[in-house]
């Protein structure tokens, strides 16, 4: 018995990250409401009134025996008292830390997905990597293409050990982003501008920055390339950036990230 392959489930559908992804499969089509479930604690259809067809559950056993996919997005303080029976099912989990080896013991089944994604999906801007176990089937791959394209950007890999790394980058949004900007901002005030026009001009900046960096081309490391070219005021201030330890810190915070992911396992 390997569940409805047409039904979708996702534990801990209503948190910040499992509902991102429900409304990105829903508002892209790829999963029409009716092949939805979700479980949450409270079984509350909150998020989802506009989606009476989704099935909303608090049985996590119920969206199990119902659904051929079950993507699991619960706390990692909320895994150790998961129960979930998916013997015959493909299990895909967004849960930061949890490997392969702890999915197939929690779950029993042997198709498992060890995904990264975001909340950015609510805006179909996320990335998220993700790797499989050997018994998962070409079949299983396209549905897990099809949840995530929906998502945003997906690449598999090969390398469980990149998971923890893109947990620590990719997963939080605005995340480390956010913090580059809040330094900017203190900046600003710092040279005397008044705080609320400093958060309007950093926010403006990092949509436009993001908007172009999205784009295929140059890469961002093109564009610093080309600014230091250019030897202008921007050269000025990357000259005096590349000199100093910023991007040895950056990648030191991130590797603090990415050994937390790894000590949840
Ligand atoms: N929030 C974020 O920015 C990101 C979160 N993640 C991962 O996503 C997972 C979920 O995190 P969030 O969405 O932030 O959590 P959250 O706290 O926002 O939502 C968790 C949801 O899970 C439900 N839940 C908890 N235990 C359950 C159980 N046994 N059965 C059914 N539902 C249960 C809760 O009712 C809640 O609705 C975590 O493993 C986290 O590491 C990954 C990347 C980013
Ligand atoms: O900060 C966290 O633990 C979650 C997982 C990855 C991003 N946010």
């Amino acid at each position: 018995m390997t569940g409805d392959t047409t039904q979708i489930g996702i534990v801990g559908g209503s948190g910040a990250l499992g509902s991102a992804i429900a409304m990105a499969l829903l508002e892209s089509g790829a999963v029409p409401p009716q092949a939805l479930w979700i479980s949450n604690r409270s079984g509350s259809r909150k998020g989802f009134e506009a989606h009476p067809e989704v099935t909303i559950t608090s049985d996590t056993d119920a969206l199990t025996r119902a659904c051929g996919t079950v993507i699991l997005s619960v706390p990692p303080a909320s895994v150790a008292d998961l129960r979930i029976a998916a013997e015959d099912r493909l299990v895909i989990s967004v849960m930061a830390g949890v490997t392969l080896a702890r999915l197939r013991d929690l779950t029993g089944a042997t198709r498992v997905v060890r995904a990264m994604s975001s909340p950015a999906a609510r805006l179909r801007t996320a990335y998220s990597p993700w790797v499989a176990s050997t018994e998962v089937n070409q079949d299983d791959r396209s549905r897990v293409k099809d949840i995530f394209s929906a998502c945003g950007l997906t690449d598999e890999l090969t390398n469980e050990a990149h998971l923890d790394q893109f947990t620590a980058m990719t997963g939080p949004v605005p995340g480390f982003v956010a913090f580059y900007a809040e330094c900017m901002i203190d900046h600003a005030v710092k040279a005397g501008i008044a705080p609320e026009v400093a958060d309007r001009a950093i926010r403006q900046l990092f949509l436009s920055a993001g908007t172009i960096l999205s784009q295929e081309a140059p890469t961002p490391c093109e564009h610093v390339e080309a600014m230091i070219d250019y030897a202008g005021t921007t050269a000025a201030g990357l000259e005096k950036m590349r000199a100093s330890p910023i991007a040895e810190a950056i990648s030191e915070g991130l590797e603090a990230a990415a050994r937390k992911a790894r000590s949840m396992s």
